[in-house]
């Protein structure tokens, strides 16, 4: 396959990385990492260690079968626009929040699927990406059912080594992945602290809050996600990534835009009625995010 991966930062480097081990791969992304991977490849380090060589560019090109999106959801409009200009069969977004798929399928005539992923990655370096954690890729038609597309990407990803699923609930699965990103980013941001601090005490209460108001608003949508299996998969994300800093406390240590307006910010647009756990979070993260701005 033909695969332009656009937003070749942490995830978008390693996932082009390991695909192509195996198909025809152009990153899009940023100086100096582009000119280091166009120059000498891409190394990528932790979990597997290769070297892999990707073409590398600033710009989208005029055609791929697939494109696959990893930019940080505030700069999802600008990829569509780019993209719109792409002769693309299919494109597939592996965003955290919700929202993206619906910016990328106003703007292109192609298919647009859905995607979670829960690999780890971190840009360390130009030219060189830590894999910090496998996981797996799950994707598939963004409104639900059968997708003759879908199933061409996942094999394409499985030939890659790339542990991934085609799922035919992809709504339901974004909202559960959103209901443990409304529960654990927000609040590891503001309180400063790794995801396993959300185990017990207040975090823990404040984080099952958070993950039981968006189940709500996901069943005020027409999906099937209940209170406990949210709050469930909460705890165990907690259990699983105990050690890890979320991207979210990540972003405010680094001064960065965060994702809050497609994560809680996106529980308090479409709920139908209050969502107060979700609407303080996205107020103290925006009131973070004046501050820095000034
Ligand atoms: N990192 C991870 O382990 C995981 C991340 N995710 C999700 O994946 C998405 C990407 O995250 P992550 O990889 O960490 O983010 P990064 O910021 O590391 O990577 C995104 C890259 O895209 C670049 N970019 C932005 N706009 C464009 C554009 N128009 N053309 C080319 N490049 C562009 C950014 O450059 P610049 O910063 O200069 O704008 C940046 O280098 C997020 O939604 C995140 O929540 C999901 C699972 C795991
Ligand atoms: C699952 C979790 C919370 C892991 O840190 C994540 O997706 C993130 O940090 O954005």
């Amino acid at each position: 396959m033909d695969i332009a991966v656009v937003g070749a930062g942490s995830l978008g480097s390693l996932l082009g990385g390991l695909l192509a081990r195996e198909h025809d791969v152009t990153l899009v992304g940023r100086d100096p990492h582009m000119e280091r991977v166009a120059s000498d490849g891409l190394r990528v380090r932790g979990v597997e260690q290769f070297h892999s060589e990707p073409a590398g560019r600033t710009d989208v090109p005029a055609s791929a079968d697939l494109a696959v999106v990893a930019v940080k959801s505030d700069d999802t409009a600008a990829v569509a626009e780019q993209l719109a200009d792409c002769d693309l069969e299919v494109c597939l977004s592996v965003q955290n929040g919700m929202g993206n798929e619906e910016i990328l399928a106003d703007a292109l005539s192609c298919p647009v699927l859905a995607g979670t992923c829960t690999y780890g990655a971190r840009l360390e370096e130009p030219g060189t990406v830590a894999f910090t954690g496998r996981g797996e890729v799950v994707l598939g038609a963004r409104e639900g059912g059968e997708s003759a597309v879908g199933q061409r990407v996942g094999a394409a990803f499985t030939e890659a080594g790339i542990d991934a699923t085609v799922a035919t609930d992809m709504p339901r699965r974004l909202w559960a992945k959103l209901a443990v990103n409304t529960a654990i980013n927000a609040t590891t941001a503001l309180a400063r602290v790794e995801n396993g601090a959300l185990a017990d005490g207040p975090g823990a209460d404040l984080a099952a809050d958070a993950a039981r108001e968006t189940a709500r608003v996901a069943r005020e949508q027409g999906v099937d996600l209940t209170d406990e299996r949210a709050v469930a998969l909460t705890r165990q994300v907690v259990r699983d990534t105990a050690a890890n800093r979320s991207s979210m406390l990540e972003d405010v240590a680094a001064g960065r835009p965060t994702e809050i307006d497609a994560i809680n910010g996106y529980v308090v647009r479409v709920a139908e009625e209050p969502v107060p756990v979700n609407e303080t979070l996205t107020r103290l993260v925006r009131t973070w995010a004046a501050g820095r701005d000034e």
